[in-house]
């Protein structure tokens, strides 16, 4: 981020404004700034009056032939600063009224006391409008910010000398009297100011602003807009205008008064055309600096502030990229993620399907086991139904397996198990389910086919197991032989229980017809 903190912001004018006297965090801080404002008022009011009474109104001054008295007048250095510190609209009062009060005293009439009182605010405007629109501190506590300090008292106290005129008209001045009055009052104004309120700026600022900030605290002030510098440049220029075409008129009407037409007097008249013509040259030496210090502040200050701009850009743009790369990452570990999720809930898909297949088969004889048979055989009896398709149960139970796990051990048991059940393999269609039914029974359900058809597949069966022979430590096992019942369900409406009763029914018939054989379930007459 640029780094804005190297601007000095302290002894920056930042005009605090007369409705946030409410909005002071501590309740005291308002009533001291009130009673010093008041305290302000009274000491302008005092001095003005001492001044007034005292008939002192500054200091002697000559320049070649043109004497002047150098203008002071106290409250200007009060209210300045009041101006400065905590903005215009606490300073001008203190400036308008007492001056007010000083002309009233002094006999002017209303009219010209309420115009003449204005001379001082309009000083303390140009003053207030120039600091407030070139940002540059009113501390004269470097080089340039003390240059720019007396160029601006200068336009300040030439503005304010607008009172002179006023002064010297009410008071009938000669045009020779009135070009002395200015002389004096601008100097004076200028020097008084310069001279008064600049140490003071100097050590009394930081630690007022400083309690300022804590009662009212306010952000950092801004950069003003362009056109608003151009104006003050605009004005301080009228300003400078003014003051040249005042010097040459009043010099020149000074001159017209001086009568005689001797050696003299022409020479009086040259010599007072040499000191104006000097003072004018001063002036202008001032304040040709002053415009050009003013124009090299405002082009850096919009300089500083482009650079400003454009770092803040570029800072900008930078965080954007980075973001952009950051949010490039995250996208990619965020489709990695995906991917190995995806990979996941396959392996979990497998695995659910390995748990619902184990679920449903016999461990022993990876035939199908009871529960499953039970979950299908109502689906395929519906199925048989709508499609009205015969369908066959068969119930196997092998004989004398329990002489086979006793004569031979209960692996060869096993064994005769899976052989027995491998026999289905190449047997049944796809359709057709084979299922354990318990320990030593078996359970077919075939679908699809007649009588004939499976009374063919049993003897297939019957011959395959009756062909296997198995090694044990008694010898060898042969003679195996099974029985079976087998019911149908071909007109509707017949349940998977009654089903598998019928076909036990008929499995019961064909062990007591002495074994080895199949029964059709038969049902009895009525
Ligand atoms: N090896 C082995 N034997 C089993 C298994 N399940 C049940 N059996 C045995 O199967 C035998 C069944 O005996 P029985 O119900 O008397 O039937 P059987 O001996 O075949 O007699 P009949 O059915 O009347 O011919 C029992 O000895 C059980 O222990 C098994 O998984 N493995």
């Amino acid at each position: 981020m640029p780094d804005d903190k190297t601007q000095r912001t302290d002894g920056v004018y930042q005009p605090l404004p007369l409705s946030a006297w409410h909005t002071a965090a501590t309740g005291p801080a308002r009533w001291h700034l009130l009673m010093g404002w008041l305290l302000s008022l009274a000491a302008c009011l005092w001095l003005a009056m001492v001044q007034l009474y005292g008939g002192w109104y500054g200091f002697n001054a000559r320049l070649g032939e043109l004497s002047f008295v150098l203008s002071i007048y106290p409250p200007l250095t009060i209210s300045t600063l009041w101006v400065l510190w905590f903005g215009y609209a606490w300073g001008a009062p203190l400036a308008y009224l007492s001056t007010l009060t000083v002309a009233i005293l002094s006999g002017l009439s209303p009219g010209w006391a309420l115009l003449f009182s204005c001379a001082n605010p309009l000083g303390l405007l140009v003053l207030a409008l120039v600091y407030q629109h070139v940002n540059v501190r009113y501390v004269p506590s470097s080089l340039s910010s003390l240059l720019f300090f007396i160029s601006v008292c200068f336009i300040s106290g030439v503005s304010s000398a607008t009172g002179s005129f006023i002064w010297s008209y009410t008071n009938q001045l000669s045009a020779m009297g009135a070009f002395q009055v200015w002389q004096g009052w601008w100097s004076g104004n200028f020097l008084q100011t310069v001279v008064s309120c600049g140490p003071l700026l100097l050590l009394c600022t930081s630690r007022l602003q400083r309690w300022r900030q804590r009662h009212w605290p306010q952000p950092a002030p801004q950069p003003q807009a362009t056109r608003w510098g151009l104006l003050v440049a605009l004005a301080s220029l009228a300003g400078v205008l003014a003051f040249l075409w005042l010097s040459f008129l009043l010099a020149d009407r000074s001159v017209m008064t001086l009568g005689g037409d001797s050696s003299g007097a022409w020479q009086q008249r040259a010599m007072l055309y040499r000191d104006s013509a000097l003072s004018v040259y001063w002036v202008m030496s001032v304040l040709l600096f002053a415009l050009v210090f003013l124009g090299y502040r405002f082009f850096h200050q919009r300089t500083l502030q482009l650079k400003l701009a454009a770092d803040r850009v570029a800072y900008e743009r930078d965080l954007a990229l980075r973001r952009q790369g950051e949010a490039e990452v995250a996208r990619n570990a965020l489709h990695q993620l995906n991917l190995e999720l995806a990979a996941r809930m396959a392996e979990v898909e497998q695995l659910q399907t390995q748990l619902r297949e184990q679920a449903s088969r016999d461990p022993l004889t990876g035939l199908y086991n009871r529960r499953y048979l039970h979950q299908r055989l109502p689906q395929q009896l519906q199925r048989a139904e709508r499609q009205q398709q015969p369908l066959h149960l068969v119930l196997i139970d092998l004989d004398h397996f329990k002489a086979v796990n006793d004569q031979h051990g209960h692996a060869v048991g096993d064994a005769v198990l899976k052989q027995f059940s491998a026999l289905f393999i190449g047997l049944l269609q796809p359709e057709d389910i084979a299922a354990r039914y318990g320990g030593e029974e078996f359970c077919l359900v075939l679908p699809q086919r007649n009588a004939e058809q499976v009374a063919a597949l049993l003897r297939k069966l019957q011959a395959a197991y009756a062909g296997i022979r198995l090694q044990s430590h008694d010898g060898e096992l042969s003679g195996l032989s099974f029985s079976a019942g087998i019911s149908l369900a071909n007109d509707g409406g017949c349940s998977e229980d009654l089903l598998l009763q019928q076909a036990d029914a008929a499995l019961y018939q064909a062990k007591a017809a002495g074994r080895n054989g199949w029964r059709c379930f038969q049902p009895q007459p009525a």
